[in-house]
């Protein structure tokens, strides 16, 4: 904040609070000012209107006086001592209506700075005060107490009904529903929920009741870390504003040197009248506040506007950097792709059966998160087979699983990785033609191994989202040269992946590998996005300029091992995220250009006696204009991505009124019907 009145770690509602005061102080000051001014030209005797004006000065400059005097007296220089100095001066000479209007108009631009600044604080803080304070916990009888959503705990089961907020992250118990997510995910679209789907705290229940049990409460929320993050990347700074601080302490020993020096010509030349009027108003216009503003309040406004879209930009460093991305690594799975991969073949070995391949796979896979063991952990509770247990599990990232089941191991991976574990060399062979069959074209393919033995093959297949291509098109056309797309997945899906986006792509790599085609993308000087969805990408993520985690609604770890977190699945953020990190550059260089060239301009001419009589006032009304400019120019910010957010509302209302299930009342969990086995082969 360029004046500071207000203290920036103050709570919002504290400063909202000191505003209003402010207001009151501002208001009285200004009706005694108006008052002083009718008066010095309705009566004679200047006295009285004198005496208001002197009244009403001691109100307005009395804080910035204060203030100024504070900061000397703890030896930092800020703008305050400038305009302090000025209505000091103009006070000295008796000018008591012009200290008034200078410290008046001050003010005014103060409070417009402030409550603009709080206003994109306030924006985001609306976003986070959506949390629910009201909860319908279920106890052990199933009657429903009405509790503080903050004291719930893992483990309680709360209703939600039509209309409620969710109290909290949570399971689906019972019943099913559609939510609006988009206080989190900033997806308009509403999202269906059933038995066992995850849901949020602060999102909005649409129209079914369902019991939730509730897996994190109060601030371990997704929407308690959102708010964290948010709060402390307006507390980040880029290199320009570490600068601006560090000239700061040059900047008013300067300006004061300045003044001085023409004062000391003006007042042997003019008359000391002039001379001081001049000095004044270069003080007064010399306040550098629209330079201060200049970064902060546009990277806040684009820090909100983006958090709008559930893009959740951790450092204002990463929001100045995503303008000059000049190539961007993606993860293939779950990113590009939905991940929710469908098991579309299995294909057992001569004398084992289709059921019997199913049921190793899904036990060797039962305690990974991967896409592929969460597809076969589907099709076996769909076939609702009975798992056991395995003795020891071990996954092997990029690779596959190994699990001990009944004594024997289970071996669950890619087919060069199962091949290192085969003696014989015919069954190798096997793999391989299996591998290149046409059948397996175009799939995802595991393989199965039961102490060395092949048991067949599982054929998955992943539909890439549909937005993808449109997304990549357009960062295209943003000027990113290279675009590739970096999987663990086999040759054949990559190569239809990337036909369908246009891209580059590399198949086959290990976790390793990805990290080390970050390295050399940016050894030969490319500024390169990693965009991954977390799963065996981290170390990708990690070495990326930027890294983006996708859907990071609900993960932590996403959240935290990314720059940016992504609180949706959807692509088109990401050229969304690098039109907005050029916006805001954009609106930073003009503003300050609109605070250097006023600054600049007017401290010559007023230097040069321009203003007259007027030139005090008239600095301080420039001064209020220019950092106007600088903040309303900034809050263009918080309205990017509105037309995407319309286009959204537009889809999301024409999707409401042929929704495929009307309301339904809770309690029966929905029946299994045990269909969707996949085919055998
Ligand atoms: N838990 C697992 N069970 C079986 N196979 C696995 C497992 N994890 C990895 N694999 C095998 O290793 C390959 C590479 O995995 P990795 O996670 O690196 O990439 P991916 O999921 O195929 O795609 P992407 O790299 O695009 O995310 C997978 O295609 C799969 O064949
Ligand atoms: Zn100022």
């Amino acid at each position: 904040m360029a004046h500071n009145y207000i203290k920036d770690d103050l709570q919002v509602e504290e400063q909202t609070g000191r505003v209003g005061f402010q207001i009151i102080i501002t208001l009285l000051g200004g009706t005694l000012l108006i008052c002083a001014l009718i008066a010095s030209f309705t009566f004679d005797s200047p006295d009285t209107g004198d005496i208001l004006a002197g009244i009403a000065t001691v109100l307005l400059g009395g804080p910035l006086v204060w203030v100024a005097l504070k900061d000397l007296a703890q030896g930092h220089y800020h703008m305050n001592e400038l305009v302090a100095l000025a209505v000091v001066a103009a006070f000295a000479a008796g000018w008591y209506i012009e200290a008034g209007f200078i410290a008046f108009f001050m003010i005014i631009a103060v409070l417009i700075e402030n409550r603009t600044a709080l206003g994109a604080q306030a924006s985001i803080e609306s976003l986070i005060r959506i949390t629910p304070t009201k909860a319908y916990k279920l106890d052990a009888t199933g009657n429903e107490i009405e509790a503080d959503a903050r004291e719930l705990q893992p483990g309680d089961v709360v209703r939600v009904r039509p209309g409620d907020n969710i109290p909290a992250d949570g399971r689906v118990k019972r019943g099913n529903s559609t939510v609006n997510q988009a206080p989190i995910t900033g997806e308009s679209v509403p999202v269906e929920k059933e038995e066992g789907d995850e849901v949020f705290g602060g999102t909005i229940n649409v129209t079914g009741a369902m019991d939730i049990e509730v897996t994190k409460a109060g601030e371990d929320t997704t929407l308690g870390r959102v708010k964290d993050l948010i709060l402390e990347a307006e507390r980040t700074k880029i290199p320009i504003m570490r600068m601006i601080d560090r000239y700061a302490a040059w900047y008013t020993p300067t300006v004061l040197m300045l003044v001085a020096i023409v004062w000391f010509f003006t007042s042997q030349t003019a008359d000391v009248d002039d001379a001081a009027r001049r000095a004044i108003a270069m003080l007064v216009i010399a306040c550098p506040c629209p330079l201060i503003l200049a970064t902060p309040t546009a990277m806040v406004a684009a820090l909100s506007a983006a958090a709008r879209l559930g893009v959740l930009i951790k450092s204002v460093i990463d929001l100045e950097a995503a303008r000059n991305l000049t190539a961007m690594v993606f993860d293939k799975t779950g990113t590009l792709t939905t991940g929710q991969l469908e098991v579309t073949r299995l294909s057992p070995a001569e004398g084992v059966e289709g059921a019997d391949l199913l049921r190793a796979a899904a036990t060797a896979e039962q305690s990974s998160r991967h896409p592929v063991a969460r597809a076969i952990a589907s099709v076996a509770r769909k076939a609702r087979l009975k798992l056991e247990e395995p003795t020891e599990f071990e996954e092997v990232a990029g690779k596959g699983v190994r699990a001990v089941v009944g004594g024997k191991t289970l071996l669950v991976g890619r087919a060069v990785w199962i091949s290192e574990y085969i003696d014989d060399d015919a069954v190798r062979t096997a793999v391989q033609t299996a591998q290149q069959s046409p059948e397996a074209n175009g799939l995802s393919t595991l393989f199965v191994l039961q102490d060395g033995k092949l048991m067949g093959w599982v054929g998955l297949a992943d539909n890439t989202r549909p937005e993808a291509a449109n997304a990549i098109d357009q960062l295209r056309e943003l000027g990113l040269k290279r675009l590739i797309i970096v999987t663990g997945d086999r040759e054949s899906v990559a190569q239809r992946v990337a036909a369908q986006m246009h891209t580059e792509y590399k198949s086959e790599v290990l976790p390793h590998q990805k990290l080390e085609m970050v390295d050399e993308l940016k050894s030969r000087g490319h500024r390169v996005a990693v965009i991954g969805d977390g799963v065996n990408d981290a170390p990708a993520l990690a070495a990326g300029d930027i890294s983006i985690a996708m859907g990071a609604a609900g993960s932590d770890v996403a959240i935290h091992s990314a720059n940016i977190a992504l609180m949706n699945n959807n692509l088109n953020r990401i050229p969304f995220l690098v039109n907005l990190s050029r916006q805001t550059s954009n609106v930073v260089k003009q503003n300050m250009l609109i605070g250097g060239v006023t600054i600049g301009v007017f401290f010559a001419l007023f230097a040069a006696g321009m203003g007259g009589h007027q030139a005090p006032i008239l600095a301080a009304v420039l001064h209020v204009v220019s950092s106007m400019a600088v903040v309303f120019n900034s809050a263009r910010l918080v309205r990017a991505g509105e037309d995407i957010e319309q286009a959204e509302h537009a889809e999301a209302a024409k999707a409401a009124p042929n929704q495929p299930e009307p309301p339904r009342p809770t309690q029966a969990p929905p029946a299994d019907d045990g269909a969707g086995a996949p085919a055998m082969a």
